[in-house]
């Protein structure tokens, strides 16, 4: 089967990813000229989403979530929501249950009590890649990234979750397919320009400088299309300037109509950038509510008492 014309990858990019010598460095123009308009990359990085949940509606209810290890309770009957298009924080002091929680949500840890419903439906005991064919996409505290790949490979195996080919498409390279791998490098670029590394993209994902492995951690997790992004403190390590540019990032997310839960130790981020909060001590949860409210919630108060902003979350 010959390749359809209008389906072969970017010749710019080709050449690119052939030529060792090369600076490894992609014009994000040369490569799709959309990528200087913002509106054209915020509408290709977020296509129409199917979720069945209205804006401001409960998208997430997690119930009397528990999860032990052992004799310990790392959650303990922990009830909250997160509502469409807003952004939820979740924080604590060190060991709080934050990290837990997420993960009961996203299905790498099986709670021992409780319940989460996603988008009107509940996740009962679904496994981890179904979670995110569901729509619910995760960065994770320690950076993970395909480091052999490139910055664009990466978010092209993000787009793969959606890719509706079979095995058999995949093989015999059928047309679908084609279609699939130009529209996954369309999308991949328009991601990496979303999160501000796209003349990046054919660079080594393990060479790029931290904060932006940080960035394609989110631009990869957004190639799923969720319908909820989790962050897992993503400001971990970062300066105070690269502090400030996340918390735009994070904006421009949900202005492009993502919902999203954020674990984050940098109380300023938090409190900038969170339309609601929800606060985790030993497991429980002490507080709920709009920033201004967490700040000024005695028990809040309490349980960071002695430590210092930036060791807090
Ligand atoms: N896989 C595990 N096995 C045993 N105990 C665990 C496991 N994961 C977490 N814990 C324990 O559960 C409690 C909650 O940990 P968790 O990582 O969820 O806290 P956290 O609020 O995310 O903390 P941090 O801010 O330090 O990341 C801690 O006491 C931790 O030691």
């Amino acid at each position: 089967m010959s390749e359809p014309e209008d389906l072969t990858p970017d010749a710019e990019l080709a050449e690119a990813e052939a030529d060792p010598e090369a600076t490894r460095i992609v014009d994000p123009a040369a490569v799709a000229a959309d990528l200087a308009d913002p509106e054209a990359v915020a509408e290709v990085v977020a296509p129409h989403r199917d979720i069945a949940t209205g804006e401001g509606e409960k998208l997430l209810e997690v119930s009397g979530l528990s999860v032990e290890f052992g004799g310990l309770a790392a959650l303990d009957d922990v009830t909250f929501d997160i509502k469409r298009g807003e952004i939820l924080g979740l924080i604590g002091p060190n060991g709080a249950g934050k990290t837990t929680c997420f993960n009961a949500i996203t299905g790498v840890y099986r709670p021992s009590a409780g319940t989460v419903r996603f988008d009107g439906a509940p996740l009962g005991r679904i496994k981890q890649h179904k979670i995110t064919r569901l729509g619910i996409a995760r960065t994770f505290q320690n950076v993970r990234l395909w480091g052999e790949m490139t910055a664009l490979e990466n978010v092209c195996v993000g787009t793969d979750a959606r890719h509706k080919t079979s095995v058999f498409g995949g093989i015999f390279r059928t047309p679908r397919h084609y279609r699939e791998e130009h529209d996954a490098v369309d999308r991949g670029m328009a991601l990496l320009e979303f999160v501000g590394i796209a003349p990046r993209a054919a660079e080594k994902a393990s060479n790029l400088p931290y904060g932006d492995q940080r960035r394609l951690e989110i631009a990869r997790a957004l190639a799923t299309e969720p319908k909820l992004l989790c962050l897992d403190e993503p400001a971990a390590g970062f300066n105070p300037s690269e502090k400030t540019a996340l918390m735009g990032l994070i904006q421009k997310i949900r202005e492009d109509g993502y919902t999203v839960l954020l674990i984050e130790h940098d109380m300023r981020l938090v409190m900038g950038v969170t339309d609601r909060i929800v606060v985790l001590e030993f497991g429980r949860k002490i507080a709920e509510g709009t920033p201004s409210e967490i700040r000024d919630n005695p028990a809040v108060i309490a349980a960071y008492l002695g430590v210092p902003d930036d060791d807090t979350a």
